[in-house]
């Protein structure tokens, strides 16, 4: 390859070469190709036949695909058009040819295959990636037509003589080439024929299967069956993204998902895709359940062009978040061919991907509308696809901003606007921005929630794979509104009201207090504070940061700037209550190991409700504790 290059001159003698050896890696669509070739001509002949052109029998009307292992042939037959030895002439050596002086410029910035077959109609030609010689034979439906036989080596001298097939429509020979005989195998080409023809629109025979029917039962009373030889047609020539939605049923479309997906769990619904202006689409998309597998279920959408399978790629085309749905789009305004950074820029392709973001918010508005308790209990499979879509899509946003949902601890459902009317009469503190409390672990924080609740505070459950972003984009788009995991501060200053808390204590108190749990605790990370706060707070709290917490969360997830929060230590905040009565008991104590005691006792009774007391730490804990009610 890249010896040729610097001395390549723009002959079409060159052509052959390239194709083989450029396009090897992708070789196996040269299936695609002909086979598309085939149902092509086979719609051809159908539609001229509905015009009153063609007055004809039609026949049967399939393509057949064989394979000679001792002849090293794979032939694709079909009963389409056919053509004339002119056409043979205008259609395979011209196109081909006149094309071939573009291609000669352009093959080198190109990437693999699909980009240059597509892009220079050279759909026929990559049958020369896998035969050494390629024999066309075929008789046009036009009247008086005779039979033509095309011959080509893979150099330039082709040969066109009188063929001899004597029913409408081509074969297509391959002589397949030694590097190509894996091809030969018949299992591998009715993998290749299932993956590309699946669905397309004319039936694929590919040899004869064997079809076992019941036959009542022998003497002894078991069942008999009679075998038959049938046509093995390998695809589904009416795959429900061609028919009308009004003319399907939910098994319909669960059958369907069951042929895409065989060992799948049921999807939880789906939306059909059908527009025909701007561009044309048409598909169906399905929502799988999905819990917290962000990645695995990737590149399940496939797509197709004219019911020809394409690529199970879909990046550019649908929207990064919606990357999680299942199902296919078929669309014949998306160019295939062409480079992904091309495919980005492509007016159609973002329209496309708007229509989809578009359908999928209206599908989710539609059924929360509908069936607002059926909703909420979909909601634990959607929310990952419904919060994605709204931290990544703005358009998205201002959709799902009516139908998203949160749910608080107690497994209630409520939207965003109907969040801030529950909490906005005890949660808005003094500067008037409303405080949206949640707990990312609620077993874990349950005494920071018990005690929240106790202020008649609501506090909502964050535990979602995403959910640390969509707090931070729900920051943003809410006006005024501020979230705050609930053991980020104690009570009276998670959520600051105009009230002030004096504390008891005098100055002097503070410090001797502040003095006997920095001993106690010998701990550089605790930062410890006395503090005037409510008598029914804990005596102690160890709280971090909501802004150090969020930091170092981030931090975790990826690097950049982040790396830098992620490699301060973990700094808490120990608040020592002065109003709590156990510390005027500490102050009213004389005996240094018991004020030592109680403080200790304390501390890790608030580091116990932050499951943070572990190891030895735990075991003092728990001797300590049972010596004090012995
Ligand atoms: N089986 C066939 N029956 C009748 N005509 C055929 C058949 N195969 C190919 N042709 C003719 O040869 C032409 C060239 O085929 P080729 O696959 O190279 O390009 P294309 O089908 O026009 O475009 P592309 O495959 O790049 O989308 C076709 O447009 C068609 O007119």
């Amino acid at each position: 390859m890249i010896q040729e290059k610097g001395t390549i001159s723009i002959h079409t003698e060159n052509i052959f070469p390239i194709i083989k050896k450029f396009l090897y890696s992708d070789n196996e669509i040269f299936l695609r190709e002909l086979v598309s070739n085939a149902v092509d001509a086979t719609q051809k002949i159908k539609r001229l036949a509905s015009l009153g052109e063609f007055n004809g029998t039609l026949g049967d009307l399939k393509v057949q695909v064989s394979v000679d292992k001792e002849a090293k042939t794979i032939t694709i037959s079909d009963m389409g058009i056919g053509m004339t030895a002119e056409e043979i002439k205008k259609y395979i050596n011209q196109v081909a040819f006149s094309g071939a002086t573009e291609f000669m410029e352009q093959f080198r910035e190109a990437k693999d295959a699909n980009e240059i077959i597509g892009k220079f109609g050279l759909g026929f030609y990559s049958a020369f990636m896998v035969a050494d010689k390629v024999e066309i034979n075929t008789l046009s439906y036009r009247e008086g037509a005779s039979a033509a036989r095309w011959i080509c080596d893979g150099s330039t001298s082709f040969e066109i003589s009188e063929g001899d097939r004597t029913n409408r429509g081509t074969d297509i020979i391959l002589h397949i080439n030694p590097e190509s005989e894996e091809f030969l195998e018949e299992y591998r080409l009715r993998e290749i024929l299932k993956k590309y023809g699946q669905f397309l629109p004319v039936p694929i025979q590919f040899g004869m299967r064997t079809e076992r029917t019941p036959d009542g039962e022998d003497e002894e009373g078991k069942p008999k069956f009679i075998e038959t030889e049938v046509p093995d047609i390998i695809n589904n020539t009416s795959p429900i993204w061609t028919k009308a939605p009004s003319d399907l049923t939910d098994e319909d479309y669960l059958n369907f998902y069951r042929e895409l997906y065989p060992f799948s769990e049921e999807p939880l619904f789906w939306i059909h895709l059908n527009v025909d202006y701007p561009f044309t689409l048409t598909g169906v998309l399905y929502f799988p359940k999905v819990k917290n597998e962000l990645e695995l279920q990737r590149n399940k959408i496939k797509l197709f062009s004219r019911q020809v399978f394409i690529t199970d790629e879909v990046k550019d085309i649908v929207p990064e978040f919606l990357m999680l749905l299942h199902g296919v789009i078929d669309s014949p305004d998306i160019p295939l061919n062409v480079s992904r950074s091309f495919l980005q820029a492509d007016g159609n392709v973002k329209k496309i991907n708007n229509y989809i973001t578009k359908k999928v918010a209206d599908k989710l508005s539609e059924l929360f509308k509908a069936d607002r308790k059926s909703f909420e209990e979909k909601w634990k499979d959607v929310n990952l696809f419904v919060k994605y879509g709204m931290i990544s899509d703005e358009k998205f946003y201002d959709k799902a901003k009516e139908f998203a949902l949160l749910e608080n601890v107690h497994q209630q459902y409520f939207t965003l606007p109907e969040y801030t009317d529950k909490v906005k009469a005890e949660q808005t503190d003094k500067s008037g921005k409303v405080i949206w409390l949640y707990s990312n672990d609620p077993a874990r924080q349950h005494t920071y929630i018990t005690q929240a609740e106790k202020r008649s505070y609501d506090v909502l459950t964050m535990n979602g794979p995403l959910d640390n972003h969509f707090i931070a984009q729900l920051e943003q788009k809410l006006e005024n509104t501020a979230l705050k995991r609930v053991d980020s501060d104690v009570l009276d200053k998670l959520i600051e009201k105009d009230v002030k808390i004096e504390c008891v204590l005098s100055e002097e108190q503070s410090a001797s207090v502040k003095t006997l749990f920095e001993q106690t605790i010998a701990n550089g990370t605790m930062n410890v504070q006395v503090e005037g706060l409510s008598p029914d707070e804990m005596p102690v709290t160890v709280t971090m940061d909501e802004f150090m917490r969020r930091m170092k969360d981030m931090s975790k997830m990826g690097g950049g700037m982040m790396g830098f929060y992620g490699s301060l230590p973990d700094n808490y905040k120990v608040s020592v209550n002065g109003n709590h009565k156990l510390i005027k008991r500490i102050l009213d104590t004389d005996d240094q190991e018991v004020k030592a005691r109680l403080a200790k006792q304390a501390f890790d009774l608030a580091l116990l409700s932050q499951g943070m007391l572990s190891g030895a730490d735990l075991t003092a804990f728990v001797e300590r504790s049972v010596s004090l009610i012995d």
